[in-house]
């Protein structure tokens, strides 16, 4: 069934577990994403970047929103778990606007990289609009560092989430699920050094606004696919996620959902990259993605399990 993100979240945060918000650019993704949430019996959230709505719309962006909607709904109208279709990243008010008006289940406003007082403005104003037509929001606090597409932050700006300013802005802006940057970063390469996040924050976060939190830069990047990729050409030198066990602590202080791109995008092309080296005949695009989609399918359901949110649906 096609659901409303905050309902999915709002039941992980009571029973303290975390699902993952599983990023998409093409069907073959979403098609392995919805058999591993009916395999694990998991609740699923889908999400796409703005720059997944261009990609799908040829740049037209109410077309490709309204693509993935009608792709997300073909499958989560035929089957028996919950599935939500989210805006992740919405920095640019025509994208979440489209997002809105094509029937996603929820949207992100990021503007996290403004001043406090402006960030709060624009959120409770995106809001306002997205509750009057039934639509959940996420916002965020604090910055990530790095670097993923046109999700770039400079490095010296970066600022972890400040719990006191997450209680008032709760309160002051309705918002229903958040986003406290706690020391993550998107894409491949994360960390300067020992991979930490600071749990105090994450626990006075969770305490003073009682919401369901978002964990961006989730992803683990798991070094045997990393070397599996290296096998058949990748060049991935230095390529570091977030540990398993410090995901699973995060769900313990109460993130529920967990943003998870890189590691489906490293598991696709290493899939690929095999697959094409031991098949040189094949062109069929049926076929040439079945390594990839294994191995996209596997790194899901290992999540799904690892956040405790299998047999949750
Ligand atoms: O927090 C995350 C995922 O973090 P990860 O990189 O650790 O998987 N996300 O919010 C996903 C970010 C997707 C950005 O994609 P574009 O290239 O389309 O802009
Ligand atoms: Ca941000
Ligand atoms: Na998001
Ligand atoms: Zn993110």
């Amino acid at each position: 069934a096609y659901v409303n993100t905050k309902e999915i979240l709002e039941k992980a945060s009571q029973e303290f577990y975390a699902v993952p918000a599983l990023n998409i650019n093409n069907l073959e993704f979403l098609q392995v994403i919805i058999e591993a949430g009916l395999e694990e019996r998991a609740p699923v959230i889908i999400e796409t970047s703005e720059g997944a709505i261009k990609y799908a719309g040829n740049g037209n962006i109410l077309r490709g929103a309204k693509l993935f909607v009608d792709m997300v709904r073909a499958y989560a109208d035929t089957i028996d778990i919950p599935v939500a279709l989210h805006l992740d990243h919405g920095k640019h008010f025509e994208f979440i606007m489209a997002a809105i008006k094509a029937g996603y289940s929820s949207v992100m406003i990021d503007a996290s990289e403004y001043p406090f007082e402006e960030n709060l403005k624009i959120t409770k104003k995106i809001v306002e609009i997205a509750h009057s037509v039934g639509v959940s929001v996420e916002a965020e606090l604090g910055r990530l560092v790095g670097i993923e597409d046109n999700v770039i932050v400079e490095e010296h700006e970066a600022a972890l989430v400040d719990p006191d300013e997450a209680a008032e802005f709760v309160e002051k802006t309705g918002v229903d699920f958040l986003a406290p940057a706690i020391g993550t970063s998107h894409g491949a390469f994360k960390f300067k050094g020992a991979a930490k996040l600071d749990f105090d924050r994450l626990k006075k976060v969770k305490n003073l606004t009682n919401k369901p939190l978002v964990l961006h830069g989730a992803s683990s990047v798991p070094q045997e696919i990393v070397k599996l990729a290296e096998e058949y050409g990748a060049n991935f030198k230095g390529a570091k996620g977030v540990p398993s066990e410090i995901l699973k602590e995060a769900v313990r202080y109460g993130i529920n959902k967990v943003n998870t791109d890189t590691d489906l995008r490293m598991a696709f092309v290493a899939g690929l990259r095999e697959f094409l080296a031991g098949n040189p005949a094949e062109f069929d695009p049926r076929k040439y993605f079945k390594t990839s989609k294994e191995y996209v399918k596997k790194v899901i359901k290992d999540r799904m399990r690892l956040l405790d949110c299998a047999n949750k649906a």
